[in-house]
């Protein structure tokens, strides 16, 4: 069964449709990338997923409950996690802050100091710890985002464009901590417009164009699907 399912999942805005019957599974143990040009609904679907979005129609299900009706900070407790796009931290409180703050969120927030820094640790941050977040350089706060996701000890992670302003020694070492998520039991959903880390990270892609699932396989096979080629990869 897989950790985490969409079923026929559609939003609107105003008469426009954002998500089309969107149903796709999200494994343990395995990345999966979700895909797609500007504007195909990817943050929309995390949105639905992750508890800021009601869909209009179709249904959420984490480890075979339906969750759909649940609130994010349930859904967090849930044991699902997620980062945003457009950086959400809280800038005027260190990096160990604001990893405190998410543990509290998480099912694991009875060990959240030990949690925190494990998490700094992990994610070679140790050294910024005390830093202001707003005072970082982008690819370090990207880290910081991603951190305050994985301190929440989730069993499904949820990353919005986590390598976005990452220098390729970076996004090198953040496809490791993937990779090692992932070989810990972790169901990894990643949106993601670096290509290349896609392809090497993922295990599956999902391919959304316009609101509409439009192939999904291996990585290899969905990069040489026409309709894929067409709706996005041609885009480049
Ligand atoms: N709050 C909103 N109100 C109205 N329309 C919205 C809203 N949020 C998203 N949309 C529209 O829904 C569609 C899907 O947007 P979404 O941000 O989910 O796409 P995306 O795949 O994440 O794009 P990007 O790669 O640019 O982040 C777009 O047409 C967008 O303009």
């Amino acid at each position: 069964m897989p950790l985490l399912r969409t079923d026929e999942v559609s939003v609107s805005f105003g008469g426009r449709r954002a998500l089309d019957k969107v149903s796709l599974s999200v494994e343990a143990g395995r990345v999966t990338g979700l895909i797609g040009p500007n504007g195909a609904g990817k943050s929309t679907l995390f949105d639905v997923v992750s508890g800021l979005r009601r869909p209009r129609t179709g249904r959420v299900l984490l480890d075979g409950h339906d969750i759909t009706g649940e609130g994010p900070a349930r859904r967090a407790r849930r044991g699902l996690s997620r980062t945003f796009q457009h950086l959400e931290l809280f800038g005027r409180l260190t990096v160990r802050d604001n990893l405190l703050v998410a543990a509290e969120l998480g099912p694991g927030r009875r060990r959240a100091a030990r949690s925190a820094d494990r998490t700094l640790d992990r994610l070679g941050l140790t050294d910024l710890a005390d830093a202001s977040a707003d005072a970082l350089p982008t690819g370090a706060a990207r880290l910081v985002e991603v951190a305050r996701a994985l301190v929440q000890e989730p069993k499904v992670l949820l990353l919005d464009e986590p390598a976005a302003g990452q220098d390729a020694e970076e996004t090198g070492r953040f496809a490791g901590l993937l990779r090692s998520l992932a070989a810990e039991g972790t169901a990894v959903l990643l949106v993601e417009h670096d290509m290349s880390l896609v392809m090497t990270v993922c295990d599956e892609v999902h391919v959304l164009d316009l609101g509409a699932v439009v192939a999904s396989g291996p990585p290899d096979r969905v990069r040489r699907d026409a309709t894929v080629l067409a709706a996005y990869l041609g885009e480049e």
